[in-house]
């Protein structure tokens, strides 16, 4: 099974991925893994103008063409894959900036989505944090640095193309981020038990 958490910055990914980790790893054997994996690709100073979107676009696309290829090996040995961060990132991280080339958000999209083609492990559950983007830059706000992606304006089209992506794709699960830590991981963790077939036992431990 594979398994990508997303969201805006400081949604809570990165505490949900270790949370699923954790509780999943009582029962499995589990691989954690992140996007970007080449984290060259963030040492930007501008992120905001169409030209800058496109180059990044493709960078990021790139390095996820590599990374499917050790997640799908993961799935291959057994193991259950959480990507913290997979393809919905760069749809909706890249595709505002990038509209103006389009016209609309559908538009955007159809384009991504058409060159984003040539990844094709998917995963089986997408986890979609959504939380409002005071509160997620509230609790960014205790962090040392912030990332050139992370201003409030970006965040709330960032959300809107994550919300949007959410009912166009099948994999997709919104999870309220505002609950408290503890009830998000019982909420996902009940859902990825859900969608496990209950005789399966190809990710138990061996
Ligand atoms: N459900 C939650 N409720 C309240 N605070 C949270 C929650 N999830 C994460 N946090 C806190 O918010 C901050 C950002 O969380 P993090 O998991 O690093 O977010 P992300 O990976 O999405 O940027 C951290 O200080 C974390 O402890
Ligand atoms: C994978 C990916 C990440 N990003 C951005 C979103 C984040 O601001 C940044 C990842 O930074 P990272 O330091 O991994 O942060 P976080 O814990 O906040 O998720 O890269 C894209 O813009 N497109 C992508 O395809």
């Amino acid at each position: 099974m594979f398994i990508a958490v997303e969201g805006i910055d400081g949604s809570g990914k990165t505490t949900l991925a270790k949370g699923l980790e954790r509780e999943l790893g009582r029962t499995h054997r589990v691989f954690l893994t992140k996007e970007p994996t080449n984290s060259s690709i963030l040492d930007r100073e501008s992120v905001n103008t169409p030209a800058d979107a496109l180059s990044l676009f493709f960078l990021f696309v790139h390095d996820r063409f590599m990374h499917q290829d050790i997640i799908e090996r993961k799935i291959g040995e057994g193991y259950v894959v959480i990507s913290d961060r997979y393809d919905l990132s760069s749809f909706c991280y890249q595709g505002p900036p990038m509209e103006v080339l389009f016209g609309s958000m559908e538009a955007t999209l159809d384009w991504m989505v058409s060159v984003s083609r040539v990844i094709r492990v998917i995963p089986d559950i997408t986890f979609l944090i959504d939380v409002d983007v005071d509160t997620a830059l509230e609790r960014l706000s205790i962090r040392r640095t912030r990332s050139a992606f992370e201003s409030r304006a970006l965040l709330e089209r960032v959300r809107s193309y994550y919300l949007h992506m959410a009912g166009m794709r099948r994999d997709c699960v919104v999870l309220d981020g505002k609950v408290g830590k503890g009830e998000l991981l019982r909420k996902a963790v009940d859902e990825v038990s859900r969608r496990m077939s209950p005789g399966s036992d190809d990710h138990l431990v061996g």
